[in-house]
């Protein structure tokens, strides 16, 4: 017998797998947890509840279910739960990436949207992109008729062209010297080191008991990271302070770790004051998560163009059309003369988003969400690689068609269609991503402009490894062994 009052209370939970003792559903994810839930969810439903270990999480797979978590209860949402990732590799949660919905959350946001990013900072940041671009695309230029692998050039210049604008480009070398304090290449390994431990489904964040034990030995690696990104940033925020002190009055910020600085001694602000611990979170979160998210976007627009042909040729008509017949560089201010080019992108993302479940999202409070019952500390997963591949919104969802962006009502890509979200939407949305995509639409533009592409001898365009290596960003599992070979006239690369 229920009594009334109980069936009144009882709470509905959203549909979703048995859970195993102890474990939860955490033997289904693997390897692919974004395709395992897609999976689930075709069983289960647009919204699903499992368990990680002892943690609820919740994950939401339709353009419908995504708004109501990112858009009609946004502010319950908008927080990231408290797993060890964010306690040692985002500087005790107080990187953006990490920082729980609070105080130093929005502090840290407004610093970003009004002094980082605003279109004002990017424009004038806009001659080091162009150099990196001439430096990058002359390289390949130097290597024409050899196989290049694609990935290392790009995540070269990636980097420089971020670092640069972030601190200056003095603390990395090809090797290591007195003035560098790491090379780039073990400056790659720490971001790539930072993207996999950022990812990883980490026992002892879901099974409490078992934190101590660390049974994957992730906590271990995430602490020799910490320590190695702690070093580094600790160089560069000396270094720019003494500069700072020797510029004295005439001081005028150069970089963004100096505007930092500059905003850390701002004393106004009643509710945070902005310290160098933070500081050095910040700028963390603008190296790792400025380079490998444009890189790895870039890469997979390439593979993806290398496989489909046509798609290149109507991609070269454009690049044609609004460089004069190939007088010079595609720039950033050619963009909106560049529809065919942006359909490529928005497809790319919407088959291979960076983050297919985005940055987990937690609840702040307790909240009814479509009629389910959605308790406070629950994990909440945006399944956007599943909402990209949904049948009622995408025809022949699993086919790379730029074309479909062009005909009918405009689709973005920044957070307004829920149908299509590679960088969120709502609070929590990427904050970079005017960065990421004025990056990513020069680059990949002026890849195909510069260079014809030879695949290696015996290999076809549908050989092109397209299978996902998971982590805080997914990119392809093969890197790609390619052969420039330049098509335009040859002052231009030089
Ligand atoms: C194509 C490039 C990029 C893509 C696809 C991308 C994607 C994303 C995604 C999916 C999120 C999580 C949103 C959520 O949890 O709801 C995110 C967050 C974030 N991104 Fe990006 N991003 C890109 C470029 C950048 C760049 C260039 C920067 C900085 C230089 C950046 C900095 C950040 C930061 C700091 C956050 C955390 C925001 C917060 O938690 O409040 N991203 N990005």
């Amino acid at each position: 017998f229920i009594s009334k009052k109980t069936q009144n209370t009882k709470k509905r939970n959203p549909p979703g797998p048995k859970p195993w003792p102890i474990i939860g559903n955490l033997h289904q994810l693997p390897p692919l947890p974004h395709i395992s839930l897609h999976l689930l969810a075709k069983k289960y439903g647009e919204i699903m509840q499992v368990k990680y270990g002892s943690g609820t999480v919740v994950v939401a797979s339709s353009p419908k279910m995504a708004e109501e978590f990112l858009k009609t209860h946004d502010n319950v949402f908008a927080s990231r739960p408290p797993l060890a990732s964010g306690k040692y590799t985002g500087y005790n949660f107080q990187d953006m990436t990490w920082t729980p919905a609070g105080p130093h959350w929005r502090k840290a946001r407004k610093v970003y949207l009004t002094e980082i990013f605003t279109p004002k900072r990017l424009n004038s940041f806009e001659y080091i992109r162009v150099e990196e671009r001439q430096r990058f695309l002359s390289g390949l230029y130097a290597k024409s008729g050899n196989p290049v692998l694609l990935k290392n050039e790009i995540r070269r210049y990636t980097l420089s062209s971020i670092s640069r604008v972030v601190l200056r480009d003095k603390y990395f070398s090809d090797h290591k010297t007195d003035t560098s304090l790491v090379s780039i290449s073990e400056f790659h390994e720490m971001i790539d080191e930072w993207m996999v431990l950022n990812g990883v489904i980490n026992i002892g964040d879901w099974i409490p008991w078992l934190r101590v034990f660390d049974l994957q030995g992730y906590v271990k690696r995430m602490k020799v990271l910490r320590d190695k990104f702690d070093a580094f940033h600790n160089y560069v925020i000396a270094d720019h302070m003494a500069q700072k002190d020797l510029a004295g009055k005439n001081f005028v910020p150069k970089d963004m770790v100096d505007v930092l600085l500059q905003l850390s001694e701002d004393d106004t602000d009643p509710e945070v004051k902005l310290s160098i611990e933070a500081v050095k979170a910040l700028v963390h979160d603008l190296m790792p998560g400025g380079t490998d998210t444009s890189g790895t976007t870039m890469e997979w627009a390439i593979h993806e163009i290398l496989r489909h042909p046509d798609v290149l040729a109507k991609l070269r008509e454009e690049l044609d059309k609004v460089t004069n017949g190939g007088e010079r560089w595609v720039q950033e201010d050619d963009f909106p003369q560049m529809p065919y080019l942006e359909a490529i992108i928005k497809e790319t993302l919407r088959l291979h988003p960076l983050s297919p479940l985005l940055a987990p999202h937690f609840a702040l409070e307790d909240c009814n969400v479509a009629g389910y019952d959605i308790a406070k500390g629950t994990t909440v997963l945006i399944n956007t690689w599943s909402i990209g591949r949904h049948p009622d919104h995408w025809e022949d969802p699993y086919e790379f068609k730029p074309e479909r962006f062009l005909q009918g009502k405009e689709i973005s890509m920044t957070g307004q269609d829920f149908t299509l979200l590679p960088f969120g939407s709502g609070r929590r949305k990427c904050p970079g991503y005017t960065l990421g995509l004025r990056l990513v639409r020069t680059t990949v533009a002026n890849i195909f402009h510069g260079f014809n592409w030879k695949l290696p001898e015996g290999m076809k365009s549908e050989d092109i490894c397209m299978v996902e290596r998971y982590g805080l960003t997914t990119c392809p599992e093969v890197t790609l062994s390619i052969i420039p070979e330049p098509r335009l006239p040859i002052h231009l690369y030089k």
